[in-house]
């Protein structure tokens, strides 16, 4: 527990532990916006054209492996809630959050630091909560107790995110011209929650929120915040995503590129720190079960050779 970040705010300088080799330090960490992103609006004058819309999400997930959705039917009250039900957790006093800490990744509902604690040289400069979310009522009862409505406000909010990720899903299904549904059940089937916490760090040059990774899942739908912090990496140049009010950043995970044999790419990014404002963001990652096997579809590698073999989910993990 003492390990957490979160509970040393009173550092003046960046631990050598935590202060990355000269060639991995984010060098500025003030760069220009990414003006490309595509954001999508679910309610705008054309997203009642179903060709349409699909025609913008695979644009999106061939050029960048990221957009942004706009007017998504989750309501901006449930938006704000789960963020500050979120920072309400971090802001507890230690003892509320004790019971939670591992460092067992195999624990269900856990709070802990950085990536891998124990095993990496260098630490990031984050905390985070994780848990899975579906089916809500294996796993509610698993949930932090305290803030106090953290299991109705967190519950509410991954079913609305649930619904909306499948919905996403079965149009990129439709986009890739696989059959229908191609993208559920067992591809499918899994979401977790991370609430991620950066607290402010006293010299941003050295360190990290995280390192420069796509995510290996099938899809993510993440809550940024106001702070210009997440960067992409477009045509070899770091650039920031645009933080937008209520809007859901959706990143392509690593297994809809090999699912889509290399037709849709996921985007590198990376989580920058601040010296001024603790950041909490909120991200829900669709995955496979474990035992999936995962390969191109066979349409899509009928055309071109598959680019990746088959194999199992839980091994590409390891
Ligand atoms: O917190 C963020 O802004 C991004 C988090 C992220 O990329 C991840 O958890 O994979
Ligand atoms: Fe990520």
């Amino acid at each position: 527990m003492e390990k957490l970040i979160s509970g040393r705010c009173h550092l003046q300088l960046v631990p050598e532990t935590y202060t990355l080799p000269p060639e991995s330090r984010p060098g500025q960490t003030q760069v220009p916006l990414c003006e490309t992103i595509p954001v999508i609006d679910l309610e705008g004058e054309l997203s009642f054209d179903r060709t349409h819309l699909i025609k913008q999400i695979i644009q999106a997930s061939q050029e960048f492996g990221l957009f942004q959705l706009i007017n998504h039917g989750v309501s901006e009250k449930l938006v704000h809630d789960v963020i500050d039900v979120g920072k309400e957790f971090f802001e507890l006093p230690a003892k509320d959050k004790v019971s939670l800490y591992s460092e067992d990744p195999k624990q269900s509902c856990r709070l802990y630091t950085s990536i891998d604690y124990d095993s990496e040289k260098v630490h990031y400069w984050r905390d985070t909560l994780r848990h899975p979310c579906h089916p809500l009522e294996e796993h509610m009862q698993f949930w932090p107790e305290k803030p106090p409505h953290y299991r109705e406000v967190v519950g509410n909010y991954s079913a609305e995110v649930w619904k909306l990720s499948l919905w996403v899903l079965d149009l990129i299904c439709e986009g890739l011209e696989l059959e229908s549904r191609y993208l559920r059940e067992e591809l499918s089937p899994v979401q977790s929650m991370a609430i991620n916490h950066y607290p402010p760090c006293p010299d941003p040059c050295l360190t990290l929120g995280l390192p420069k990774h796509s995510d290996v899942n099938l899809i993510t739908f993440l809550l940024q915040g106001e702070s210009h912090v997440l960067q992409i990496l477009k045509d070899g140049q770091w650039l920031a995503v645009e933080p937008l009010p209520n809007a859901f950043v959706v990143n392509v995970g690593h297994m809809i590129h090999i699912i889509s044999n290399g037709k849709l790419s996921s985007a590198d990014h990376r989580v920058v720190t601040n010296k001024k404002v603790a950041r909490t963001t909120v991200t829900s990652f669709i995955h496979p079960c474990n035992n999936c096997r995962i390969e191109p579809a066979k349409v899509l590698s009928d055309c071109s050779p598959p680019l990746y073999r088959d194999f199992a989910y839980k091994d590409f993990l390891k």
